[in-house]
């Protein structure tokens, strides 16, 4: 799968490297291409992370005028919902950083699901100018279930093989969510997986080291030739055979 282990032995250290690969791709895109588009993740894992990224005290932030923000998945929730996964990121970080809203691309979840992974995907193929659409760098989680982004367990969308968005419906919760298709994660520059705890060592097993099964374990669909990076602590990497 082209699996890169960053492995640490706390929290804090998880996410002071994930901040450390994050400015590193983000100083790198800019110097090569002006600008860093990233496309974060949520859910309760990467707030932290967030925080931390627009901490004053934090060295070599990037230019942040120079970022372009972009979200993997969103719940089908208005943005001033405590689940958004916009407004997460708004408070833990554009906030603080007095991020231009020019350069946040939030779901737009006034429309249906469908309609809104439609206008989701065209902003998208928009910013990108009708070429590939390659993000400098997707941030992910992982579900105690495997999915990731909302690749969930036995959903349609985890057999699309086109560069989307499209609407997940959650029977057992009852919820649509919206979600980039693996296609359009796996064409990013960098990959990294943000996963702490022991809550998710399972999870992290499954998906690094069980059979191919991408029904059960979604998260097996993220896949570079060039390397996925997955930043994990110890509690999370403790099910792990080869380390
Ligand atoms: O990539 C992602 O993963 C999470 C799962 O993370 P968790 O920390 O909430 O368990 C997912 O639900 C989230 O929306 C997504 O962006």
């Amino acid at each position: 799968m082209g699996v890169k282990l960053n492995i640490s032995a706390t929290e804090a250290e998880v996410l002071d490297n994930l901040a450390g690969f994050f400015i590193k791709a983000g100083n790198e895109a800019i110097a090569d291409h002006g600008r860093f588009s990233v496309s974060l993740s949520g859910g309760s894992s990467p707030k932290k992370l967030y925080e931390l990224l627009a901490s004053p005290a934090y060295k070599d932030q990037p230019d942040w005028s120079k970022v372009d923000f972009f979200f993997g998945d969103e719940r089908n929730v208005k943005h001033t919902d405590k689940d958004s996964n916009y407004l997460m990121a708004k408070t833990a970080m554009f906030d603080a950083l007095h991020i231009d809203g020019k350069q946040v691309f939030p779901v737009d979840t006034s429309y249906s699901p469908a309609g809104a992974a439609k206008a989701y995907a065209d902003t998208i193929n928009g910013y990108f100018e009708g070429k590939p659409v390659v993000f400098d760098l997707v941030l992910l989680g992982l579900g105690d279930n495997s999915h990731t982004a909302s690749l969930f367990p036995h959903t349609p969308i985890l057999h699309d093989d086109t560069v989307s968005v499209k609407e997940v419906w959650l029977e057992d919760q009852q919820v649509y969510r919206i979600s980039m298709t693996a296609p359009m994660i796996n064409a990013a520059k960098h990959i990294a997986f943000l996963v702490y705890g022991e809550g998710k060592a399972i999870a992290v097993h499954h998906v690094l080291e069980d059979a191919a099964d991408i029904e059960e374990y979604p998260a097996q669909l993220i896949r570079k030739d060039g390397g996925v990076q997955w930043f994990l602590d110890t509690a999370a990497a403790s099910k792990l055979e080869n380390k």
